[in-house]
């Protein structure tokens, strides 16, 4: 598939858009040995641009977790590399804890004793911040969070949506270039999510943040990231932007109505040349789905429903999302292990 193009976003003069923050070139990793040996990563290489938000997919077992457990250095790879901001992750790990920040456990990363501006500076301070700028930037992360009220409150106070984005803002207190969200919406209600949503994309569009992100919320990836990695068996089976993942599904499904009932004999022939589901007999008229094959044309389907002396009331294409495209390319929903 094609590379990544990127959403539009206002040009940053400092931070060219190609410039490359993450490269993971042939990573592998393999747990155990002999019989028991599970290859977890199986040759894995994506690359993630300044200001990028790339999510990193896959079903469960896929090698999600140890790809990027391996780029934090938390998992030692068996083979391949991994550069941030141009360090060796693994030759320099101390030289590239500078660059990345993760939320991997969701809101329990932060103190919750502490309150939620010494969260921040605590976060700053090991990443070796000096205290007056971290503090300018610490405003700014607070105004954009809607904390800046609570900014003297222990986190313990807070509610469940506020104490994830204490979480965010702490990870990102340090200014590193990557940040790594491990589900960063899992267990939010829908506003607290869509809130932490818009603001993750704000962040990229106004201030180049790179971030990687993990979900099984697909409308969180389609919402926020510009582009998606899908794993599949440890191997990278998709790399592309999203509105081009999505874009390949386009307008080969689509939602039919006509007037009154389809006789049995036309619907004996929609069924046997195209994939036909969902049909529902409403009041005065039949609704329907069809799905069409690679060298299928909707006008097909017209002629069959022409033959048969059904009006047609009304077509609808149906949008897919990034939901269905999983589902094609895993063969597996995003969070099921499809046993
Ligand atoms: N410490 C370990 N020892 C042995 N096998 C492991 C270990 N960690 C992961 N695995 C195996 O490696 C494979 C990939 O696991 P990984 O956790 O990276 O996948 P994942 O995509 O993150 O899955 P999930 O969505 O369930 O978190 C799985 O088969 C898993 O059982």
């Amino acid at each position: 598939m094609s590379q990544a193009t990127q959403r539009e976003r206002p040009p940053d003069e400092s931070a060219p858009e190609s410039e490359t923050v993450l490269a993971v070139d042939d990573l592998r990793k393999t747990y155990g040995d002999g019989e028991d040996a599970v290859q977890a990563v199986d040759g894995v290489s994506f690359e993630v641009n300044r200001g990028e938000v790339v999510g990193v997919l896959g079903p469960n077992g896929a090698g999600k977790t140890t790809t990027i457990k391996s780029v934090l250095g938390l998992v030692v790879p068996s083979s391949g590399t991994v550069e941030i901001a141009g360090v060796d992750a693994h030759e320099n790990p101390r030289g590239v804890y500078k660059h990345v920040g993760a939320m991997l456990e969701g809101a329990r990363n932060t103190y919750w004793k502490l309150t939620v501006r010494e969260n921040l500076e605590f976060f700053a301070a090991l990443g070796g911040n000096d205290p007056e700028a971290a503090r300018a930037r610490h405003d700014k992360l607070l105004d954009r969070f809607n904390l800046a009220e609570k900014a003297d409150e222990a986190v313990n106070e807070l509610s469940r949506g506020q104490k994830q984005k204490v979480s965010l803002a702490a990870t990102l207190a340090r200014g590193t270039d990557v940040v790594f969200l491990d589900e960063p919406t899992l267990g939010l209600d829908v506003e607290a999510s869509v809130e932490l949503r818009r603001e993750l994309r704000r962040l990229a569009d106004e201030e180049s943040i790179t971030v990687v992100l993990s979900s099984h919320d697909m409308d969180v990836v389609e919402q926020v990231c510009d582009r998606v990695v899908i794993l599949s068996d440890g191997e990278v089976i998709a790399d592309d932007a999203v509105e081009d993942l999505v874009g390949v599904f386009e307008t080969q499904a689509y939602q039919l109505e006509v007037e009154g009932a389809v006789s049995e004999r036309a619907r004996d022939r929609l069924e046997r040349a195209f994939i036909v589901e969902n049909w529902e007999a409403l009041a005065d008229r039949t609704r329907f789905e069809v799905t069409l094959a690679d060298d299928h044309t909707l006008y097909g389907v017209l002629d069959v429903l022409r033959d048969a002396d059904c009006t047609l009331l009304d077509v609808d294409g149906l949008e897919p999302d990034l939901e269905d495209v999983f589902l094609d390319v895993t063969g597996r929903a995003p969070g099921g292990d499809g046993e």
